[in-house]
């Protein structure tokens, strides 16, 4: 049988999981679309993008912020959903209003059901990746339509409009985020420095709340954790994963990614994204030759 036919029937028989990450490219490829792309790739999903900006970054932090016009943005959309399919999509570094308005067209005109907001406001290093006049869209037109949203906490104060000091603060967070339309509020704890042993994200499903813990890990390569995160979870989305089960293997894949860091680079440098498969192949037995 040739190549062509053999993989033809094989896609015909096996669904091949596709995902879209709306995001920013990091010429330093550890966050943005970069980081999704690899761990979509990771994760044996098929990943695909439409780049929002195009950021001039490094470990050392952002020197440069390039958007596109927004229309470019809604027409790379089109394009890989008209054409190959999309069976989860994931928005990342957004920069402006336009970008937000563009987005949600097209998210809300395809009525996809799998959609994850990594609400991406301020780079680890203090860049702004989303003008503070563009929180409003962000609320307003683009969180009515996730399923998954995954601020960490100075985004989840930003979109709740109050501080969060306490556990119970970060619940009447999640409980806010939640009234604007997520069917699930992911409030990771990677920023609450007061717990030096673990850290711990905490799920709102609109009744219960779920925490998602591991061991925190004292280390300055945290570059693109929250990206590397919210893209496992889409990632598991596509292959069909209910959002906890998908939470919880994207807590696995940025805990293996962090623990196993690569030391690149003069400031904070990327994670991991090999780590969680070399994990897993260590564990399997090796396969009889036949
Ligand atoms: N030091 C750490 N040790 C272990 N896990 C971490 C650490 N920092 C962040 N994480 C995990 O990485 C993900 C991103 O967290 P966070 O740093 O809060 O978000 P962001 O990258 O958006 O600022 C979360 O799942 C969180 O649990
Ligand atoms: C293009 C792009 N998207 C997202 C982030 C956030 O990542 P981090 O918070 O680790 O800086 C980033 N730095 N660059």
């Amino acid at each position: 049988m040739s190549d062509t036919i053999h993989n033809r029937l094989q896609d015909e028989q096996v669904h091949i999981p596709r995902a879209l990450t709306i995001a920013g490219s990091d010429s330093g490829g550890g966050a943005g679309i970069q980081a999704d792309l690899k761990t979509f790739q990771e994760l044996e999903v098929f990943g695909m993008s439409a780049i929002t900006a195009v950021t001039v970054q490094n470990t050392l932090g952002v020197t440069g912020v390039y958007p596109l016009p927004p229309e470019a943005c809604a027409a790379q959309i089109e394009a890989v959903s008209q054409d190959l399919g999309v069976d989860a999509v994931k928005t990342g570094m957004l920069f402006n209003a336009p970008i937000i308005e563009a987005a949600a067209e097209v998210i809300g005109r395809y009525k996809w059901s799998s959609v994850v907001v990594d609400p991406v406001m301020i780079a680890k290093g203090g860049a702004e990746l989303l003008q503070a006049e563009a929180v409003y869209a962000l609320k307003h037109k683009l969180l009515p339509l996730a399923r998954v949203v995954t601020p960490n906490i100075p985004e989840a104060e930003a979109l709740a409009g109050i501080e969060i000091r306490t556990p119970e603060d970060r619940k009447e967070a999640a409980r806010r985020i939640h009234s604007l339309g997520p069917a699930f509020v992911v409030i990771k704890g990677g920023h609450d420095e007061e717990d030096s042993r673990q850290v711990t994200d905490l799920v709102y499903d609109g009744d219960v709340f779920t925490e998602l813990s591991g061991r925190r890990i004292h280390t300055v390569h945290t570059h693109g954790t929250g990206c590397t995160f919210s893209a496992a979870v889409t990632a598991w989305l596509a292959k069909g994963a209910d959002p906890l089960q998908a939470m919880t293997e994207g807590r696995a894949f940025i805990q293996a990614a962090i623990e196993d860091s690569l030391g690149l680079g003069g400031g904070h440098g990327p994670t991991n994204h090999w780590a969680y498969q070399r994990r897993l192949a260590r564990r399997q037995p090796a396969q009889p030759r036949s």
